[in-house]
């Protein structure tokens, strides 16, 4: 008989084996128990508390189910929808969110939100640290620096919003863009013979019709020409090309910003943290490189072998180089800094002309329009024998009148300020450096149906968010929020019969795409000009024919088989939208068919 059973050793050896299906089950078991606890207590402390209408409110914390983590999965996967959906279930112009152990404070109210980004007890200072710190890979130095320093770099970075330097940087840009769009696709096989922002957009060239056609990934096309552009008005020929795939490390380190600021380590298994270190290693060494090089170019000595013509870098770039130097920072130092505004200059324009590209394109009465309207700013021709006397087909050329795109296309004007409400979605992080009250305006309380104002208390300590692309998607504000409709800010002079595009704040219209308060983007006023004058030059010199593959991501949102049936389906902008550090990138290959028009 087996008595192994009975024998200590066999007794011992029941639970062993059972150990780990009870030590799975027993972990499960307590997992749903503490996340079933976390709902029940978060639940509860997030009930409405009875308070008098002249008493500061608490601020109401969404109830949540997992620990410390808290909210951080639906935010992480849609920050914008899930901001308005919790908005609609606790009803209340700032509630908070808990987000990796913190607190998060969410401003909706525009009011509240704008009394917030003037406020001197909120601070941005810990945020733009962090941000140094994790993202950009600054050891120490510029967080450090002290109150002279800072106040000298930001009026170096305030240049950009300077005369003459805005006049300077955008002719600039437009005799670039005369050079350039006419190559947007070479229509090369070879991928050697392709320009830098071909190369990664998939080029495939198309046996059909009289003029030569390819097929392209759109966003990746835009997004890299409109980068390479941008980059060499800003930073110059010589750092544009010196390393082919620059934007390419640029676009993978911004695709994993989020995850850079979160801390996640380098060696953490997760998809992509890796290359996004990798990228950040090597563009800060191409920074270092630059700056060493600009140090010696300025000076008058050899500037070495990898820069040697600097002469075109923009005068706003070389006055913070100026100041590193000043200032005693070594180029590695110096390097986070300027990757900091390499990132800023391309991070949102390139897809903002994507995105104003594809609702143009997606409507072809409205590209009908656009078309007529910028037709004697943007001129595009192709020069004949009689122009140039050569016996072979020149390419296409065009002349570009920016001041007349500016203030003569109202409806091209409103297609940008579109855009910028449906497809960016910055936030403003402040952190309250004393106690503080801030209170909604009678307006805002009124649009929710209060007749009295509400208002709130925060600690020092406390972090306030403003999630500027959940404002601008606010149905009170923008009635039927989803639909891409550039007439809500076409404005009739009554007397003149002119049409202007613009907010119009007696509606409560407030856009802040391009965040607020200090901090605000110093490119704002280039980037007005710089989106106006890329969407005009390419739709003035390209025919584009979005190509609905089964895959596009923005099928089913603009409706991009340009049926005219279906406009007012179109912009249903969640389904196509990827979450990034910036304004949103679509979530797949967007393809679309070239030809030139002239
Ligand atoms: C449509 C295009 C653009 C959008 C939507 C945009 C948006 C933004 C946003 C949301 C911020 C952060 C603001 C904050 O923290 O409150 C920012 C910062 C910044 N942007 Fe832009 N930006 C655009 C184009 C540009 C361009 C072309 C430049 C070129 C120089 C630029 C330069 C900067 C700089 C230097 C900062 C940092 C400002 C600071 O920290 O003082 N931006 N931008």
């Amino acid at each position: 008989m087996n008595d192994e059973g009975l024998s200590p050793k066999g007794a011992l050896q029941v639970p062993r084996d059972a150990a780990p299906q009870l030590m799975w089950q027993t972990v499960v078991a307590v997992l749903i128990f503490t996340c079933l606890a976390t709902r029940l207590i978060t639940g509860f402390q997030s009930h409405p508390k009875t308070v008098n209408d002249e008493e500061p409110r608490p601020v109401r914390k969404a109830p949540y189910w997992i620990p410390w983590l808290g909210h951080g999965v639906p935010f992480a996967l849609g920050q914008q929808s899930f901001i308005g959906r919790v908005k609609d279930w606790i009803c209340e112009p700032v509630f908070s969110l808990h987000l990796a152990g913190k607190t998060h404070n969410m401003i909706m109210a525009p009011s509240i939100a704008k009394s917030a980004l003037a406020h001197r007890a909120l601070s941005a200072d810990s945020v733009y640290d962090r941000v140094m710190h994790k993202v950009f890979g600054d050891p120490g130095p510029i967080r450090n620096m002290d109150a002279q320093q800072t106040k000298a770099l930001d009026e170096a970075t305030s240049l950009f919003m300077r005369e003459p330097h805005v006049t300077e940087t955008t002719s600039t840009l437009v005799r670039l863009l005369e050079t350039e769009t006419p190559n947007l696709v070479s229509f090369s096989h070879s991928v050697v013979d392709q320009s830098f922002w071909e190369r990664p957009s998939g080029v495939v060239l198309i046996e059909e019709g009289e003029k030569p056609t390819c097929e392209v990934d759109l966003f990746k096309l835009v997004r890299h020409f409109v980068g390479y552009i941008t980059s060499t008005v800003f930073m110059g020929r010589a750092f544009v090309d010196f390393h082919p795939v620059l934007l390419d490390d640029l676009f993978t380190f911004d695709k994993y910003f989020n995850l850079l600021l979160l801390g996640i380590p380098r060696w953490v298994p997760l998809p992509g943290v890796s290359a996004a270190y990798a990228a950040r290693h090597r563009l800060l060494r191409i920074m270092t490189v630059f700056h060493a090089s600009f140090a010696s170019f300025d000076e008058g000595r050899d500037p070495g072998f990898d820069f040697r013509d600097l002469e075109d870098v923009s005068e706003p770039m070389k006055a913070r180089m100026r100041f590193w130097k000043k200032a005693g920072f070594a180029p590695a130092a110096s390097a986070p800094g300027d990757l900091m505004i390499f990132w800023a200059m391309n991070t949102n324009s390139p897809t903002v002309v994507f995105w104003n590209l594809i609702h143009i394109l997606s409507d072809p009465d409205l590209l009908a329009a656009i078309r007529r309207e910028i037709a004697p700013y943007a001129k595009a021709h192709r020069p004949g024998f009689e122009d140039t006397g050569l016996p072979f087909t020149e390419p296409p050329r065009i002349s570009l009148d920016l001041n007349g795109l500016l203030t003569s296309c109202p409806l091209l004007k409103a297609t940008y300020l579109e855009t910028l409400r449906m497809d960016t979605a910055p936030f403003s992080y402040r952190q309250a450096t004393t106690g503080l009250t801030l209170t909604e305006s009678t307006q805002d309380a009124s649009t929710d149906g209060l007749p009295e104002p509400r208002t709130y208390n925060f600690y020092k300590g406390d972090y306030l968010a403003i999630p500027h692309g959940a404002q601008a998607r606010d149905p009170r504000l923008f009635p039927n929020p989803d639909k891409f409709d550039p007439s809500r800010f076409i404005r009739t002079d009554p007397s003149t019969g002119k049409q202007t595009a613009e907010l119009d704040p007696a509606k409560g219209q407030t856009l802040r795409p391009f965040g607020g308060g200090s901090t605000i983007c110093k490119g704002r006023i280039f980037a007005e000009r710089q989106v106006l004058a890329f969407v005009a030059s390419i739709l003035s010199l390209w025919d584009i024919e979005l190509v609905d593959d089964g895959n596009s991501s923005a099928r089913g949102a603009d409706n991009i088989n340009n049926n005219s049936d279906n406009k007012d389906k179109n912009n249903n902008n969640t389904q196509r939208h990827q979450p990034t550090s910036g304004a949103y990138v679509p979530k797949g290959a967007v393809k679309a068919r070239l030809r030139h028009r002239v």
